[in-house]
């Protein structure tokens, strides 16, 4: 799909973004626009400095350089009800565990200004159609990390937001839920909200994604549909795509050396 084309009216625009953790460069010069029913692929390895911008959007991190506009607002002038209107589901959750899955849901529901009344209706009925229901009234403690993760995504949608940051959401998941939340994303797109998914998993970023931007060592080193990519790049899927562009080819050499010093070859097993 051609970028233009498609476009909606820009949700989120990033100008020049810069982000210092004491000498350590981690972001540099990023600019970015996402329009309305956008799903944005936001890739990179690790440490190349997804979260922190994504973190930033969220006015989690707030000591950055260059400018963040969110449905029209610059998020550093201080009104802070565009929060409202987002959902993220972090990598890393440290869900309220002695809470059951329905307080848990409840107060968040709460916290985006929802009725407690209408965040539990809401929250039962999903967490009926994500087979969690039996443990609607259980301790999130004693959940596995799939469960977790279904209540994770639950939470992050209850209030019906226009925005979502999604950082590697399909985690834990069972193949049939994967289908489930993949069909779910692609609907919420097509009716205009606007989804920031950040993974790992290529192959997903690949289908669900109408645009991957690549972010590596800080920087913006692709942006465009995966069709546009491959035009740009070597003819492949967008693991061997990220593999070129972000300069990596020794996977066979570390992986021989890794193997020989597990078996304690001392000489084979040296970087
Ligand atoms: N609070 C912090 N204090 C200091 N350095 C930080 C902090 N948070 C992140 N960093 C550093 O910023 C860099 C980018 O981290 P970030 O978590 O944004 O990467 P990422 O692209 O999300 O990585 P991953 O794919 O592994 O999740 C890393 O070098 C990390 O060590």
């Amino acid at each position: 799909m051609n970028i233009i084309e498609s476009a909606g009216k820009p949700i989120l625009e990033i100008k020049n973004l810069s982000k210092d953790f004491g000498n350590n460069r981690v972001l540099t010069g990023i600019d970015l626009t996402v329009y309305e029913g956008e799903i944005i692929g936001y890739i990179g390895p690790n440490g190349a400095g997804k979260s922190t911008t994504v973190k930033i959007m969220l006015g989690l991190i707030d000591d950055y350089n260059g400018q963040i506009t969110i449905f029209g607002e610059n998020i550093a002038a201080g009104d802070q009800t565009y929060k409202k209107r987002i959902g993220y589901v972090p990598e890393t959750a440290d869900l309220y565990e002695n809470l059951t899955a329905q307080e848990y849901l409840v107060f968040i529901g709460e916290l985006y200004g929802m009725e407690a009344e209408e965040a539990d209706w809401k929250a039962l009925k999903l967490v009926r159609l994500f087979e969690i229901d039996n443990v609607y009234h259980t301790r999130i403690a004693s959940f596995s990390k799939g469960m977790k993760q279904k209540v994770l995504i639950i939470s992050s949608l209850l209030h019906n937001p226009d925005l979502l940051f999604l950082d590697e959401p399909l985690s834990g998941l069972d193949a049939n839920s994967v289908m489930v939340v993949k069909e779910i994303l692609a609907q919420l797109a097509a009716q205009g909200k606007t989804i920031f998914y950040s993974s790992h998993i290529m192959d997903v970023v690949e289908k669900i994604s109408h645009r991957i931007v690549l972010l590596s060592e800080g920087k913006l080193v692709a942006d465009g549909s995966f069709e546009e990519l491959k035009q740009q790049n070597i003819e492949g899927s967008l693991e061997e795509i990220f593999n070129q562009l972000t300069g990596f080819d020794r996977h066979k050499q570390i992986a021989e050396e890794f193997t020989a010093i597990v078996q304690g070859d001392r000489k084979n097993g040296q970087l």
